[in-house]
């Protein structure tokens, strides 16, 4: 069975993440996920307080290595992905082996900017979520889980984040075959993904 690779892309806090739960959820063993934040370069020698970092330009990502790593996972190649803190702008000594699998998930805000990676992928999917909506989202997500405090975010979100999505993220939306409203608790948006994989399934 040939993988079928799919590819969320989105904003920060659009719901990316969610929508690749739901979809493990959905089908186990049978999913593997990679972020595209795993392969982050590492900042750590930067104070993660000062947030002066670029977390949201393309060349943020080692993202040849997230390529090379991604074509054997369709060799059927077991990977050793890299571990990344956000609490440490780190990428850790650790790393995580993932198995290959016949749905292969990628998601990163910026995945689609990419010519190399934008042609694995066989379903481009964009989670489009108001921005108003992903800021509030993203500010309590990361005091909670990235020991951030509100006036890093607000200063990191204006500086970088807003502007590069302006600038990169929000144009690649136009290289979707599916732009998925509403973030990533969209229903029918889901069942419909849903269809298309169990599809894949019983085909291959
Ligand atoms: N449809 C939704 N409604 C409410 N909260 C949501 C929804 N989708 C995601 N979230 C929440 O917003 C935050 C960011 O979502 P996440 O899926 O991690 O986004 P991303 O991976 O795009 O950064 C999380 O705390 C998540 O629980
Ligand atoms: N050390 C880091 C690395 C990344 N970020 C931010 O994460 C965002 C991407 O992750 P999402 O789950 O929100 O898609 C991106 O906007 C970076 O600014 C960070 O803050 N610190």
């Amino acid at each position: 069975m040939s993988a079928l690779l799919i590819g969320i892309a989105g904003g920060t806090a659009s719901g990316k993440t969610t929508l690749a739960k739901t979809l493990k959820n959905s089908f186990q063993d049978k999913v593997a996920i990679l972020k595209h934040d795993y392969y982050y370069y590492d900042q750590s020698h930067f104070k993660v307080a000062d947030q002066d970092i670029n977390f949201d330009h393309p060349d943020s990502f080692e993202t040849d290595l997230l390529i090379k790593q991604l074509e054997k996972l369709k060799e059927k190649k077991e990977i050793a992905r890299p571990v990344y803190s956000y609490k440490t702008n780190n990428r850790l000594a650790e790393t995580k082996k993932v198995k290959p699998a016949p749905i292969i998930i990628v998601e990163g805000i910026l995945i689609f900017h990419y010519q190399k990676l934008k042609e694995l992928f066989d379903l481009k999917i964009y989670v489009d979520t108001a921005a108003d909506i992903r800021l509030l989202r993203r500010i309590s997500r990361d005091i909670k889980e990235r020991d951030r405090t509100f006036n890093s975010v607000k200063k990191q979100y204006l500086s970088t984040v807003k502007p590069m999505h302006q600038k990169f993220v929000e144009p690649s939306k136009y290289q979707a075959d599916i732009i998925i409203p509403h973030g990533g608790l969209n229903e029918i948006a889901n069942d419909l993904i849903i269809k298309k994989i169990k599809d894949h399934l019983r085909e291959n």
